[in-house]
């Protein structure tokens, strides 16, 4: 029953009217965010960082990823580059596109059975491109659910660090089983262990929270002013010397500096500039203060604020350099996975930047997980001190537009569908282009992706997967060992 409206109340509005206030509302926090990100790039870049858009200054990738971020008008998704559609269409609508045989390669399923055959039988072809028709995915559905899995449960565990560990003492054993143990009433919320607390709140106290594996580091940097933290085996493979610091074009501000209110790290709003320093430096790094201002929020809620997740040596984001102490074991399977794409376009006559698959080795990783309003603004990833190497992405979850532009944001960017299951390499010249995600499209969530009837367990996955994309990306950090002649021939990339 709707109550009367007292004259002191503004009068009931229409459905009309409030949804024209809503578009209105939505326009204006559209308008407010592209604001706030432009005068972020334009102070990044020392370009005055007047706080207001200059929109005669804006730069082709600037203008593309306006147009995708834009709710209202829907931007036109088609102009993106859809690699399912049919091939003679592709081709027609992209002259510009080339298409890859690789034939003369190793087929994917010799290296890993997640590229298994499907069982449907339609496999002819499916490895002979680089890039992919609809009907025969890099992956099948089940071998998706299973690297999901990883993405969201085993990857996100310590000692690989999340954005929420800046804030939060999350448990060792991970934010996603403690989200599990609520969802399947393992747990009621009446129970206060299902609450992460605040890092603020309980550091310096015994909580049973964390434990030596928990170990973030952040004490051990206060403690001797170095960025010492976790010891981890590096394996056998011995540590290349890496190269002496160069100076940066531009001092890297101090973490946290100009963050009153800390929230948990949103990595989106921190685009990598033309002069982020393209090799890591030995200085300390510092992380920012926990805060004691962030919400204390039921497991379900928590997991929507997981930004990223960092694998093999953690990367830290406020100097955008890697800490070479803290090499976390990488997954094998995502090492063996990895070396599978990049054998697959190996060597190719129709690459003129070959990477050898032998001297590709997995060391870093990053997850990205986005909500449906999230994005990641145009950026290049220049911190691992082997340039050559390609980055092998993996898309899970919801399709998104992907940019990809050139050396400069002076170039205008390829729109690119990147759909579930979508392998994404980047390599020669194009290692060190600018490429962001200013949208994931919602209602894209691949039906086999909604439930599986096979495993009761897909649920919370789904779930979650209902308003999110994920990202697996993984780098190479050092140049190879024994470096092999066939492999130094690409361009120098800045
Ligand atoms: O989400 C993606 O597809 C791109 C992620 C990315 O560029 C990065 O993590 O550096
Ligand atoms: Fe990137």
């Amino acid at each position: 029953m709707s109550k009367p409206h007292s004259s002191t109340q503004p009068p009931p509005m229409s459905n009309r009217q409030r949804k024209i206030m809503e578009r209105q509302a939505e326009k204006n926090r559209e308008m407010a965010a592209a604001k706030r990100t432009s005068s972020k790039e334009e102070g990044d870049a020392g370009g005055g960082g007047a706080g207001r858009e200059n929109t005669s200054k804006r730069t082709p990738f600037r203008e593309s990823e306006l147009m995708f971020l834009a709710r209202h008008p829907v931007p036109d998704f088609s102009l993106a580059l859809d690699f399912r559609q049919p091939v003679e269409e592709l081709l027609k609508k992209h002259p510009k596109m080339r298409r890859v045989r690789l034939d003369g390669g190793r087929k994917l399923s010799e290296f890993s059975e997640l590229f298994g055959v499907r069982e449907d039988g339609l496999d002819q072809d499916r490895e002979d491109f680089a890039y992919l028709h609809e009907d025969h995915p890099a992956f099948t559905p089940s071998a998706q659910r299973t690297l999901i899995k990883g993405c969201l449960k085993d990857y996100s565990r310590h000692p690989n660090k999340s954005n929420l560990d800046a804030h939060y003492k999350v448990p060792s054993s991970g934010l996603w089983d403690l989200h599990e143990n609520v969802y399947l009433n393992k747990q009621t919320l009446d129970d206060p262990s299902v609450f992460v607390p605040r890092k603020a709140d309980v550091d310096n106290q015994a909580n049973g929270y964390g434990s030596d594996d928990d170990d973030d580091g952040d004490d051990e940097q206060d403690k001797d002013g170095s960025d010492s933290g976790k010891q981890q085996e590096t394996g056998p493979r011995p540590k290349p010397t890496p190269p002496a610091p160069q100076p940066p074009t531009k001092k890297p501000k101090p973490s946290g500096d100009n963050n009153p209110t800390p929230s948990p790290q949103r990595r989106q709003m921190v685009p990598i500039t033309d002069e982020t320093p393209s090799v890591p430096l030995n200085t300390p790094k510092h992380d920012p203060e926990p805060s004691s201002q962030v919400p204390i929020l039921p497991p379900a809620q928590l997991i929507r604020k997981m930004r990223w997740i960092t694998l093999g040596y953690q990367y830290h984001w406020p100097s955008k350099t890697y800490n070479f102490d803290q090499n976390a074991p990488f997954p094998k399977e995502l090492c063996i996975l990895s070396k599978a794409v990049v054998a697959a376009v190996e060597d190719k006559e129709s690459f003129e930047y070959p990477y050898s698959a032998e001297d590709f080795v997995a060391e870093a990783g990053v997850i990205n997980y986005y909500q449906l309003k999230d994005r990641l603004m145009g950026h290049v990833d220049r911190s691992e001190l082997n340039k050559h190497a390609p980055l092998v992405s993996f898309s899970f979850g919801h399709s998104c537009i992907y940019l990809l532009g050139g050396p400069t944001r002076e170039q205008s960017p390829t729109p690119i569908l990147l759909q579930s299951g979508d392998v994404l390499v980047m390599t020669g010249p194009c290692r060190s282009a600018f490429h962001g995600v200013p949208r994931i499209i919602e209602d894209t969530l691949p039906d086999y992706l909604k439930s599986d009837p096979s495993d009761p367990e897909w649920d919370i996955y789904a779930d979650y997967l209902a308003e999110a994309r994920i990202n697996l990306n993984i780098r190479q950090v050092y140049p190879p060992k024994e470096p092999t002649t066939t492999t130094t021939t690409a361009t120098p990339l800045t």
